[in-house]
């Protein structure tokens, strides 16, 4: 096991979060080695999980990008596979960025003085040393790969201002010149740098460079500094702040060295808390003098007040146990007292907040691949539907056409009287409007004589073809009109559903299809073939008709004498054409007419339909490969990671589970004892190590669904789960689960009541309502599945194969005796589980753990299937009751939509249970 891989577990005595290795619980001594060595386990233990984050991190993105490559899943569904700016920015900032003690107080000397106890080194002048109206310039002390140490002043972090190595390499010092502190100081180094012309004279530059301070200090690392902040009310706070804080993990401290806050230290607080609101800070109490045994209650109260009245701290204990909400800070400041005594609290204090720092970076990994399986369910679902939906309404679609189509064609035949009439009633109604029309009818590019006569058979023509045409539209629209109405009601029957159900095939188009989609064409075909041929404005037979009629009225015209083209002749050629208008013939004109436009646009439909289909078909094709990917590679993949990301925090938060004795064993992993843990008392621990990918994804998708699964009391608890990094060649998964008295099978052997036995079976019928009412099903329901507690009540266990129904793939899983035979066709669904619960219920009924006689005299697995897959099942024993037996018959019904509800099945169970009661009263 390489150093690297060891995990560093650290217990603080303070928080109820934090975990293992033992911080010392008595007042660590000033100086103490053991503080230098406990406080760089901590470190070590915050870049131990940064390690761990930074892995998940990349293999997030990874899996990401090849997700989004797939494009399995709908473009507004993709677009939102993807770490949010400000999330990749808070986890970039855990890599790169060392962590620093800010230290901030009431005076210099108190951080002064805090920071010299803490490095176990009279680093910076401890006061009386400099008046109070002194500027201290900001100061970095870190430890830097350098072989020489020393100080150097910097503008906003980055602009070199002086070197001051060279001095100070000549010189062994061991407290920083006290000149340099100041802003403006006489110091030498501080001369040069306020003469420097080449540099600069800008004083607002000067005020917030800050001192840097490189020595090798025991306390400090790379990956830890400490940052002093200056002290001047007058600076620019926010810029300092943004100063401070830029490229390093802030850790707040403010130092109370004063009996009270004064009003400026009470403002600068209220300019921290507004600048950064969800900053906790440690407020450390130290006396003023070095003698602590002077220190007095009464300040400590009242500055705890203070802090209260200004929101850090609270009276009540409010410290957010939710680690995942962003929008409650952190976790709450705290306030310790003789601070300068006991380190102990203040190395608490950074081990919670380091914690929270990396259970915060965990947690939005596990949270982008909590919603990221959410899609995925989502989509399996929606895709689900598709295949099961788009075929259905398919036939559906065709079926109403049918219906419509031949309603239509029967109601234009038979329609041909009502048309006929139709039309009698339409020419009687105008009869005379038209004729008095006709009268005032001007007919433009004829040429007439003074007596008002034609001067040729040609505007003769053009005057009777005008009246004709005049009559023919008015009619055209009063028939097409009543005939519309009638149709009407047809129309609203047929068409209103017909088009919903093309909607929604239209619905369900791929977005890159063309606009000239069946489903569209549909609609037009509809549109014509319905409502537009009904309108008659075009209706050629109809004008062949009246032309006939014309031509007729033309031979019975003598063409000696042009007749005068007054309103009396044309109301004459008006009524001559009405009066000779044939209602029977126009009427069965326009049934065959309207009959040939539906038999045409019903041809059409089909046309399109087929067309329709076939796209569709393609389609469901490409979905299928979708939800296939979606299901076996997509799922188990985000699923994996996210077994990591929520392990990860459980292990930062609670630490490894204690392993105690074995319990039990399964096919897949060893069960063990576990007196607590994570705040639980009595748990058991799953150790599994999967031994390849596949085992890996099953476990992966196993705890997934466990964890969704809402608290039930008729299923097992999952606490949480842990990997066991310790040994970097195998790394077994940790489930952590209640623990339960014994399964089923241990306490069927020894016997038990019949009553209990049936409120047992009644209790796993509940477990199991429960899952397949959240859409999953177990598929591995059997006795040792099946958990007592110690009053006897069932709970259901073992959910490695439960999945929602629309993301199983037909795999063949499950315990031989209890599989369903259509588990072997792989397509089954949730009836699986009831099949099972009939063989399960033959055990209970049974009162023991023998094998059925019939199943028993099998010798292999294969011979078994098969005959069950021939209707064996296991026979009925002597005592069982007529009620019990039909109850297992029926559950296990070799057609699955045989199979009862398992709402019945608690009703049967019920009522047997109510008879055992009465009887036995
Ligand atoms: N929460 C629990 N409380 C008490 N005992 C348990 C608990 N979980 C499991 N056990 C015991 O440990 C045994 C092994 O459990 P495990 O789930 O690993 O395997 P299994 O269900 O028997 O078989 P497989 O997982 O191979 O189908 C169980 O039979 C049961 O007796």
């Amino acid at each position: 096991m390489t150093d690297k891989n060891r995990p560093i577990t650290i217990t603080s005595n303070g928080g109820k979060s934090s975990s293992t290795l033992p911080l010392s619980t008595s007042p660590l001594p000033i100086h103490s080695s053991v503080l230098t060595q406990q406080f760089s386990d901590i470190i070590r233990r915050y870049k131990y999980y940064c390690q761990h984050i930074q892995r998940l991190l990349k293999e997030t993105e990874k899996s990401y990008d090849e997700i989004n490559d797939t494009r399995v899943l709908a473009p507004e569904k993709m677009s939102k596979i993807h770490l949010s700016k400000s999330d990749r920015e808070y986890l970039d900032a855990l890599k790169t960025r060392p962590l620093a003690l800010i230290i901030c107080s009431q005076s210099y000397s108190g951080k002064s003085r805090f920071v010299n106890e803490l490095l176990n080194e009279q680093l910076l002048p401890e006061s009386p040393i400099i008046d109070n109206n002194a500027v201290v310039r900001m100061i970095r002390i870190k430890v830097e790969n350098h072989p020489i140490h020393g100080a150097s002043f910097s503008i906003s972090g980055s602009f070199e201002l002086i070197n001051a190595d060279i001095m100070y390499k000549a010189v062994s010092w061991a407290t920083v010149p006290r000149d340099d502190l100041i802003v403006n100081g006489t110091n030498e180094h501080n001369s040069l740098l306020n003469n420097d012309d080449n540099l600069t004279d800008d004083y607002e530059q000067q005020e917030t460079a800050s001192l840097e301070i490189r020595k090798p200090l025991e306390l400090l690392s790379d990956d830890l500094q400490i940052v002093i902040t200056p002290s001047n009310q007058n600076l620019n706070m926010k810029q300092i702040y943004v100063q401070i804080t830029e490229n390093i993990v802030p850790i707040f401290i403010y130092i109370i060295d004063q009996e009270i806050l004064s009003p400026n230290d009470i403002d600068e607080l209220r300019f921290f808390r507004s600048i950064v609101p969800n900053e906790p800070i440690l407020f450390i109490r130290i006396d003023q003098s070095d003698n602590s045994s002077n220190m007095s209650e009464a300040p400590c109260v009242q500055t705890f007040r203070q802090l209260c009245d200004l929101g850090f701290l609270s009276f009540l204990n409010t410290e957010s146990s939710d680690n995942t909400s962003d929008t409650t800070p952190l976790f709450q400041s705290d306030m310790i007292d003789n601070g300068l005594t006991n380190f102990t609290l203040f190395l608490n204090y950074v081990l919670k907040h380091i914690d929270r720092l990396t259970i915060r970076a965990v947690g939005i990994l596990q949270r982008s691949h909590e919603l990221c399986l959410d899609l995925f369910n989502d989509s399996a679902f929606d895709m689900a539907r598709d295949i099961l939906i788009t075929p259905k309404r398919l036939s559906y679609a065709r079926e109403k056409e049918k219906n419509l189509y031949e309603s239509l064609i029967a109601l234009t035949n038979s329609k041909q009287n009502e048309i006929q009439k139709l039309i009698l009633q339409a020419v009687d109604e105008m009869h005379e409007v038209l004729a008095d029309e006709a009268c005032s009818l001007e007919i433009p590019g004829i040429e007439l004589t003074d007596q008002l006569t034609v001067k040729n058979a040609r505007d003769l023509k053009k005057c009777t073809s005008a009246i004709q045409e005049q009559i023919l539209v008015r009619l055209n629209e009063t028939i097409a009109n009543k005939l519309l109405d009638s149709i009407n009601v047809l129309h609203d029957n047929y068409i209103g559903t017909l088009t919903r159900c093309l909607f929604s095939l239209e619905g369900s188009r791929d977005e890159d299809e063309s606009e000239l989609s069946a489903s569209k064409a549909l609609q037009e075909i509809l549109h014509s073939a319905y409502e537009v041929n009904l309108s008659l404005p075009t209706n050629s037979n109809l004008f062949q008709i009246l032309i006939d009629k014309m031509k007729e009225l033309f031979r019975t015209f003598s063409w000696n004498h042009f007749p005068r083209i007054d309103p009396e002749f044309k109301r004459s050629v008006a009524l001559d054409i009405l009066n000779s208008l044939s209602e029977a013939k126009l009427a069965k004109s326009v049934c065959t007419q309207l009959n040939d436009r539906i038999r045409m646009s019903h041809d059409n439909f089909e046309t399109l339909l087929k067309q329709l289909e076939h796209r569709h078909s393609d389609r469901l094709k490409s979905t299928e490969d979708k939800q296939q990917r979606v299901r076996k590679e997509c799922t188990p993949k985000i699923a994996r990671l996210l077994l990591e990301s929520t392990s990860l925090k459980d292990l930062i938060q609670y630490g490894l589970p204690k392993q105690g004795r074995e319990i039990g064993r399964g096919q897949y992993g060893v069960v063990y004892d576990c007196k607590s843990w994570a705040n639980h008392q009595s748990c058991v621990l799953k150790s599994v190590i999967p031994p390849d990918d596949r085992h890996w994804n099953d476990l992966a998708l196993e705890f997934h669904y466990l964890r969704r699964i809402p608290e039930h009391p008729r299923i097992v608890k999952l606490i949480g789960s842990v990997i066991d990094y310790t040994d970097s060649d195998q790394t077994p998964v940790l489930l952590v689960m209640e623990r339960l008295k014994r399964d089923l099978y241990a306490a069927l052997k020894n016997r038990l009541e019949f009553s209990i036995r049936m409120r047992i079976a009644l209790d796993v019928v509940e477990g199991l309502r429960y899952l397949h009412g959240l859409g999953l099903v177990h598929r591995d329901i059997k006795l040792k599945n099946v958990l007592l507690d110690e009053t006897n009540r069932a709970r259901i266990t073992d959910l490695g194969f439960c999945k929602p129904e629309v993301m199983m793939s037909g795999s063949l899983v499950g315990t031989p005796i209890h599989m369903a035979p259509e588990l072997f066709t792989s397509k089954y669904d949730h009836t699986v589980d009831i099949y099972a619960f009939g063989i399960l219920f033959w055990y209970i009924c049974s009162n023991g753990i023998k094998l059925p006689t019939n199943f028993d005299v099998c010798s292999s697995k294969d011979i078994l299937w098969s005959a069950v897959k021939k209707g064996v099942r296991p026979e009925r024993l002597m005592d069982f009751s007529d009620e019990c037996w039909a109850i297992m018959t029926k559950c296990w019904d070799t057609q699955p939509s045989q199979r009862p509800y398992l709402g019945e099945v608690q009703e049967k169970i019920e009522q047997i249970l109510n008879n055992t009661r009465t009887t036995s009263v």
